[in-house]
């Protein structure tokens, strides 16, 4: 497989692109286990990258996910709308809708899009919009907007999901437990594993989901957050072992409320790209028995983005 940028983009100095070949996963999934959290991006020449965009990634396509997801043992995936594709999801679209009902999606959107555009969205697959507050991805957009927004999407019976890191809880704190709708956090809201899992920053975000049954978090991304390593490559099967505690308290304190993604293709890794199958293999040691895998891997997606199917 090659990997490029096409079309009239360059990829940003330093971007990490995806990892090729990645191993067979010890760890067997079970049956019906959705990948939560992937994107695609582009190709650029198909699907252009936003103007407003803070980074400009190498392409991974609809075909280059759904290799992976079978490879990996997947069933289904949940596709979301990536910041470098801004509000234009016809890339997340294009991909749910030649998924053949086995890919669901999470858009962004603005308060000027019409109720028509939301009506084809959700005969696409999208189930929710993403609402991101990490400085370096997006620009700010203002609460009263994002609030209409979730207004609108409640009475689809979609969900709002949340990218912040968690030194900006406090602050986004009334907002988020003002939203009308399940609200997903992503990557664990972005834990600082250095000052350990019984740090007050790490209490508040167990608070946060204690006292807003509303609230799921998914439990993704040790790549990101792990300071220590070791990095899931070249079979390592110990890997971001501090991350380890966090995700495993989360799945074991909500084990109805939590799901799992790869993030593939992991946009703006700095130091290293890992290996899909190492990562995959990570998921025992958070979730360690069958029935909370089953939770994390099936039933929980299941339920928020395939409710008619649901069990
Ligand atoms: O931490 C990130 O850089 C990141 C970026 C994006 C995105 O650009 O949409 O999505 C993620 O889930 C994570």
């Amino acid at each position: 497989m090659s990997k490029t940028t096409s079309g009239d983009f360059t990829k940003t100095t330093g971007w990490l692109d995806w990892y090729t070949g990645p191993a067979k996963p010890q760890f067997q999934l079970p049956a019906g286990a959705v990948d939560a959290h992937c994107h695609v991006f582009g190709p650029g020449a198909e699907f252009p990258y936003a103007p407003e965009r803070k980074y400009t990634p190498c392409d991974a396509s609809k075909a280059q996910l759904f290799a992976l997801r079978d490879h990996l043992g997947f069933a289904r995936n949940v596709v979301v709308q990536a910041t470098c594709h801004g509000a234009d999801n016809r890339a997340m679209v294009d991909a749910c809708l030649a998924s053949g009902g086995k890919a669901r999606g999470v858009a962004t959107v603005r308060r000027t899009i019409t109720d028509q555009e939301l009506q084809q969205l959700h005969a696409a697959g999208v189930r929710g919009v993403r609402f991101n507050f990490v400085k370096r991805l997006v620009d700010f957009t203002p609460k009263d907007e994002l609030m209409e927004i979730a207004g609108r999407i409640a009475k689809l019976g979609w969900h709002v999901v949340i990218y912040f890191e968690a030194v900006d809880l406090p602050q986004l704190w009334d907002f988020f437990t003002s939203l009308p709708t399940t609200v997903v956090v992503d990557h664990m809201g972005r834990p600082d594993v250095t000052k350990g899992v019984d740090s007050e920053e790490f209490a508040l975000f167990l608070k946060f989901m204690r006292e807003h049954p509303n609230v799921w978090s998914k439990v993704s991304c040790p790549e990101r957050l792990s300071a220590t390593g070791p990095q899931a490559l070249d079979g390592e099967q110990a890997a971001y072992r501090d991350v380890v505690p966090f995700a495993r308290r989360v799945v074991e304190e909500f084990p109805d409320r939590v799901l799992w993604g790869t993030d593939w293709p992991h946009p703006n890794l700095k130091d290293h790209m890992p290996d899909d199958g190492l990562l995959v293999d990570f998921i025992p040691h958070i979730a360690p028995t069958p029935e909370l895998q089953r939770k994390l891997l099936v039933d929980n997606p299941m339920r928020l983005y395939w409710p008619e199917e649901a069990s």
